[in-house]
């Protein structure tokens, strides 16, 4: 259990993250978002005890933290899995996972399970990035801790090997059953590995949810953008419909349920047909993706929409076409004064 509430962190008079609440349940994994600077890594230093805390409290069951309450960071019992590994150059990674450990059996055991046999004499210089972060983890776990803190641990690891690892890291924790939080700058990571996810604005939560529901109930504007593409058309709303230029769609009120709203549109939400006789649109841009394109759509009324299509689609820039909504899943609802 990790419960945090009305946390508040200053540097100076500068406050940089305001009374935050939250609570992580044994096992469950939190990834924390938001834009640089917005305060995520300064929340797992006051977690770790590595920076002072303003107001509000931290607790882990065995100890409570408050601005007068102090709990070194050897006393927290929380592990960290840094970018940067933090390993130590001259142990081995048997040496480094077993640092300080009485009993090594846990640490056979992660390091079975993180796939490390292979590499127990080696030195963390003769290792890949992957197979440091693995070492880092398994120490780090090793450890039993009651909490984990990762800040951006796949960040410094190329696009192929972040796929696996994060899966990797991911099972690990759950297999430890220790609470964890986890900064990423990657937002699909965010919401494919968590269990929840936290959006965070200028030292602000905007939104703690699952990430289906912080994908297509964003609690604001900023929320629906940072968690992806998104686009927003207006509709007029009426008994939990909207009426919108390319179609009728069932529609969640997120701050409002005013007659007239902006709706939320993701890319999948819009079906794009390349029908020249019946055109509503003008594509303004294409970007290839692999297995697919990602369509901007310029809808008479000025508003843009996107759309995404099989890669087999040949669209261009300037082609004209029909857009439609394509969803029978509710779509969320914005006043259309909101600008947040
Ligand atoms: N030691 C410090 N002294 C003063 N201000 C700091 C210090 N460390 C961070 N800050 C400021 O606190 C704010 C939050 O920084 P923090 O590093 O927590 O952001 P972040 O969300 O982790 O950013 P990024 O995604 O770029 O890593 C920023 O405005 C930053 O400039």
């Amino acid at each position: 259990m990790l419960s945090v509430s009305k946390l508040s962190i200053d540097y100076g008079s500068n406050r940089v993250v305001s009374e935050l609440d939250l609570a992580l349940d044994k096992s469950e994994i939190l990834m924390l978002v938001g834009p640089t600077g917005c305060g995520k890594s300064t929340i797992l230093q006051a977690l770790a005890g590595l920076i002072p805390i303003s107001e509000g409290q931290i607790d882990v069951g065995k100890w409570r933290a408050t601005p007068t309450q102090t709990v070194p960071p050897e006393k927290r019992s929380v592990g960290m899995v840094f970018q940067d590994f933090a390993l130590f150059p001259h142990l081995s990674v048997q040496q480094n996972i077993c640092f300080r450990l009485k009993d090594h059996t846990l640490a056979d055991h992660w390091i079975d399970l993180l796939g490390l046999q292979a590499f127990r004499d080696k030195k963390p210089a003769t290792l890949s990035g992957g197979q440091k972060q693995r070492v880092a983890l398994a120490r780090t776990l090793a450890h039993q801790p009651d909490f984990v803190l990762l800040d951006e641990p796949l960040s410094n690891l190329d696009a192929a090997l972040k796929d696996t690892l994060r899966w990797d890291i991911r099972n690990a924790l759950k297999e430890a059953g220790v609470p964890a939080i986890w900064v990423t700058h990657d937002q699909e990571e965010a919401l494919s590995v968590g269990d929840r996810v936290g959006v965070l604005r200028d030292g602000k939560i905007q939104q703690i949810d699952t990430p289906e529901k912080c994908f297509s109930m964003p609690s604001n504007r900023f929320v629906a953008r940072f968690l992806g593409e998104a686009s927003f058309i207006r509709g007029q709303h009426q008994h939990h419909q909207a009426s919108t230029a390319i179609g009728i769609a069932p529609v969640v009120g997120i701050d409002d349920s005013a007659a007239e709203v902006d709706v939320l549109l993701r890319p999948d939400d819009v079906l794009l047909a390349q029908d020249a006789n019946n055109n509503n649109g003008v594509v303004t841009w294409v970007r290839f993706e692999g297995g697919s394109r990602l369509c901007a759509i310029e809808l008479p009324c000025k508003t843009t929409v996107t759309s995404r299509v099989s890669h087999e689609m040949l669209v261009r820039p300037g082609d004209k076409v029909h857009v439609s909504l394509s969803t029978s899943h509710p779509l969320a609802a914005f006043t259309i004064q909101s600008s947040t």
